[in-house]
């Protein structure tokens, strides 16, 4: 780790303890681009300190350099006052400091025990393996904690949630006091976000530090007593969260001030869809079991549909479906007029329909081809003649989207890999309009996108509405919703109400709770409902 800046040799005051990191002059360039220059953050113990800025300002290469993957250019990194281990010894790593990614690190195929006791290059694991001994311990450890999960289960078992607390044991057992969260919640519903921030304060009180970064402001106003403030490459600001207005939080990001009419997010030209068009999307008692039931379903030209619902709602499995992830064990779908083939994507493609999927990673990019490849995947067959794409059309296509998704990326030949989080997410979704869909299923299509970016693309979605087309939102942020002309709640694989403009987050966080179920505060009951009455009658 270089340590170029020279340390003055203070002793730490007796009554105010090291931070636990501390961080200062750290630069980092990749190429031409500037990552970090001269950034610097302290976390206290027992802090919850967080990490905001815009996509690009530099979090995740910060992370990086905090947790050892990564040198700084320049700059010192201490640890409770002492110099930062030498990088690649993980152990002492991983006794100060560890991060929790919205993307798990544990082995889906190890058990919790496992995965929480062995690849320890200490000797923390039994030696030879004694498999009871090691379910003791890890049982030990799960309750040390109060984490209540069977330490035999697969960790691909467990749900995104109950990964995250396996990692936060498994980080507390090496000894580590300090704990990254990069974008925890991403993946989480409300319930799930609310037992994870309880889990932290519990630890808080234990005297853990926590560093958070969330592109949800909502969430450092609850969670967090500090925060820093990074744009451009640059620490802007660090201060305490009580006292300050989102307001002043958001133009510390953006070095903007907030226009005094600012909309809130997605509702740039909201509900213009009400002169309804031809019918785009017709699904007709779909149903998938273990995910939806009965669904039944219409979204017509110049509409945005929201499909609202929480993680086990079933309306992600229901927009993968209408994308040809899945094949539905019944029902029907029909984009324009036209049956499409259950669970095959080239037909739901060429049917037209468009996917921004949940995941980025494992659905959307191929992370070590260019930005310009991976927005042109689905239309490579458009761009060349006999499966010979000319690379000059490619980049010239790649082009129009990188300006009309404004996605930030040095050249249109840049791996995605190189891309920050939010503009990866925007790569996918130019690769979801790239074929000009009737449908566009923009699933979570905000992940990870700062609060900026995310009005821009809510109102990029919009437009494929306003062009003629369609687009189905499924989400379970008010943000997302907020937009659409409609929105479907769904609960338990069911769709439990429908909202016409207007309705307040009170009702519709009832409906996605299961609350709300028969009433549909659009005043007419949906047709999965009446079905339902004639089946019983
Ligand atoms: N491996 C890499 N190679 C080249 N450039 C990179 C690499 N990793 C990051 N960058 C660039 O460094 C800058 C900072 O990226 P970083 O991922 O740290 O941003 P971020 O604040 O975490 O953004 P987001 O909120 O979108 O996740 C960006 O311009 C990004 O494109």
């Amino acid at each position: 780790m270089p340590d170029r800046v020279p340390e003055p040799a203070l002793e730490p005051e007796p009554e105010l303890p090291a931070p636990v990191v501390e961080a200062t002059g750290i630069s980092k360039r990749y190429g031409a681009t500037v990552a970090l220059h001269q950034a610097r953050i302290t976390v206290r113990p027992g802090e919850s300190h967080a990490l905001v800025g815009r996509n690009g300002a530099g979090k995740s290469t910060l992370v990086s350099v905090l947790t050892g993957m990564q040198r700084p250019d320049s700059g010192s990194l201490r640890f409770h006052g002492e110099p930062a281990p030498a990088l690649g010894d993980t152990d002492a790593w991983r006794a100060r400091v560890a991060c929790v990614y919205q993307h798990s690190t544990i082995l889906p195929d190890l058990s919790v025990a496992e995965n929480l006791f062995l690849n320890r290059q200490s000797a923390a694991a039994p030696r030879p393996i004694r498999w009871r001994e090691l379910r003791r311990r890890a049982a030990d450890l799960l309750t040390e904690y109060g984490v209540d999960i069977d330490p035999a289960r697969r960790a691909r078992e467990l749900t995104v949630e109950q990964r995250q607390f396996v990692e936060i044991a498994r980080a507390l057992s090496f000894g580590a006091r300090f704990i990254v969260l990069d974008e925890p919640t991403a993946k989480l519903d409300a319930r799930g976000i609310d037992r994870l921030f309880g889990k932290l304060r519990e630890l808080q009180q234990r005297g853990v530090a926590f560093l958070f970064i969330s592109h949800h402001l909502a969430e450092v106003f609850e969670l967090c007593t500090t925060v820093t403030v990074y744009r451009d490459a640059r620490h802007i600001l660090t201060t305490g969260v009580a006292g300050l207005s989102p307001d002043a939080l958001v133009e510390a990001m953006t070095g903007e001030q907030p226009a005094p009419t600012a909309a809130p997010a997605g509702a740039a030209g909201a509900a213009t869809g009400t002169g309804k068009g031809a019918e785009l999307l017709r699904v007709t008692g779909l149903t998938l079991p273990g995910a939806f039931q009965d669904v039944t379903l219409s979204l017509h030209a110049g509409e945005v549909l929201g499909l609202a619902g929480g993680a086990a709602s079933g309306n992600v499995r229901l927009g993968e479906t209408l994308a040809g992830l899945h094949r539905a064990r019944s029902g029907r779908i029909e984009v324009a007029g036209e049956a499409v083939r259950g669970g095959d994507v080239p037909a739901a493609l060429a049917a037209g329909v468009g996917l921004v999927p949940e995941d980025r990673r494992a659905q959307g990019l191929v992370l070590q081809r260019s930005v310009a490849e991976n927005a042109t995947l689905t239309v490579s067959d458009q761009l060349g003649r006999y499966g010979t794409v000319l690379p000059s059309r490619i980049r010239e296509f790649a082009q129009r989207m990188v300006t009309d998704l404004d996605i930030k990326t040095p050249r249109s030949d840049t791996p995605v890999s190189a891309l920050s989080g939010g503009n990866q997410q925007k790569v996918v979704v130019a690769r979801a309009l790239a074929t000009d869909p009737q449908v566009l299923v923009a699933i979570r299509p905000t992940n990870g996108v700062d609060v900026k970016s995310k009005e821009f693309l809510l109102a990029r979605i919009r437009r494929v509405a306003d062009q003629g087309r369609s687009a189905l939102v499924v989400s379970d942020e008010l943000d997302d919703l907020r937009g659409c002309d409609r929105v479907v709640a769904m609960f338990h694989g069911g769709v439990v109400a429908e909202f016409g403009p207007g309705w307040t987050d009170e009702q519709l966080v009832a409906a996605m709770e299961g609350m709300a179920a028969g009433t549909h505060q659009s005043g007419h009951r949906n047709e999965t409902e009446r079905e339902n009455d004639d089946v019983q009658q």
